[in-house]
């Protein structure tokens, strides 16, 4: 059975990690990451997630895991070491309450891809466990293709679709134009991409122009 591959709005809404260690941070890091509200229920903690708890970044819940623990989550994270205690939290989770749990795809019903973020691109890999270290790997690939100029790039491509859409265009010359802005040519050059700002400034309808970014 293939996964269903969402984005996530998770902004505001808790989570919750049992386990303190070095998994765990590395899920907690992605939960902050795109604003959830982190709880981590465990003994002890990692002293890269006690550091986030001294920044105030996250709550602890200092003890064992006990079912209570999770009953307001929206999302939940099993991560400690204990295969048994993984099990129990994915037993004591609701049916409708998002889980991952970091030693058992299987009573998951999420698993997380490895991940490249350029301002509003993501690209994420999944191999559904078949290979973590290959999700990796095609990751560390891509980001060198894909790289940190991506992110001005994005605000540009967010910027111009809005123009462009607003504009008083034809309909096949908004496609034509919409299309001609992922080319090569504009990915590339700065110069190429303020020209066509400049022009459709002159193609400018009554319509109001989203401005989110
Ligand atoms: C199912 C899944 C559930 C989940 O965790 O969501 C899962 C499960 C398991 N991982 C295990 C091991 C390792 N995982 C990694 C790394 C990553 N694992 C991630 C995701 C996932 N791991 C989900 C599937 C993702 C997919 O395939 O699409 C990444 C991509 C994302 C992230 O964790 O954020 C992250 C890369 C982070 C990055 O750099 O971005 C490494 C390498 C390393 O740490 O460098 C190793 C050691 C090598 C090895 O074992 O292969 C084990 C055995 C544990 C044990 O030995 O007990 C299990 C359990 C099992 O297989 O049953
Ligand atoms: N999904 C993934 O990407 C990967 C998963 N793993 C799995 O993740 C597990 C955790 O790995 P690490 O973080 O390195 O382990 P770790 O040993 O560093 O941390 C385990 C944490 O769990 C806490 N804990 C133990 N019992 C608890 C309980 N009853 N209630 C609450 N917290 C409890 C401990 O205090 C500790 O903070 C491993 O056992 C392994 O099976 C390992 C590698 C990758």
């Amino acid at each position: 059975m293939e996964a269903y591959p969402i984005m996530l709005s998770i902004k505001g809404k808790e989570a919750v990690v049992v386990g303190g260690g070095a998994i765990a941070y590395r899920k907690m890091i992605g939960l902050l990451q795109a604003g959830a509200l982190v709880t981590v229920v465990s003994p002890e903690l990692h002293e890269k997630v006690e550091q986030l708890y001294l920044e105030s970044r996250i709550e602890w819940k200092k003890k064992e895991f006990e079912p209570p623990d999770i009953l307001s989550a929206w999302v939940v994270i099993a991560a400690t070491n204990s295969h048994v205690v993984n099990e129990l939290i994915a037993l004591s989770a609701e049916n409708h309450q998002l889980i991952n749990i970091v030693d058992n795809p299987e009573a998951s019903n999420f698993h997380v891809p490895a991940k490249l973020t350029r301002g509003d691109l993501t690209i994420s890999v999944a191999t559904a466990g078949a290979s973590p270290i290959l999700a990796k790997a095609i990751r560390d690939e891509l980001s060198l293709i894909y790289d940190e100029s991506y992110r001005d790039y994005l605000q540009f491509l967010a910027e111009v679709r809005e123009k462009i859409r607003h504009s008083t265009l034809d309909q096949a010359a908004k496609k034509q134009y919409l299309k001609e802005v992922t080319s090569d040519t504009f990915r590339q050059s700065n110069e190429k991409q303020q020209g066509i700002i400049k022009l459709l400034d002159g193609f400018v309808s009554e319509g109001t122009i989203r401005t989110k970014r």
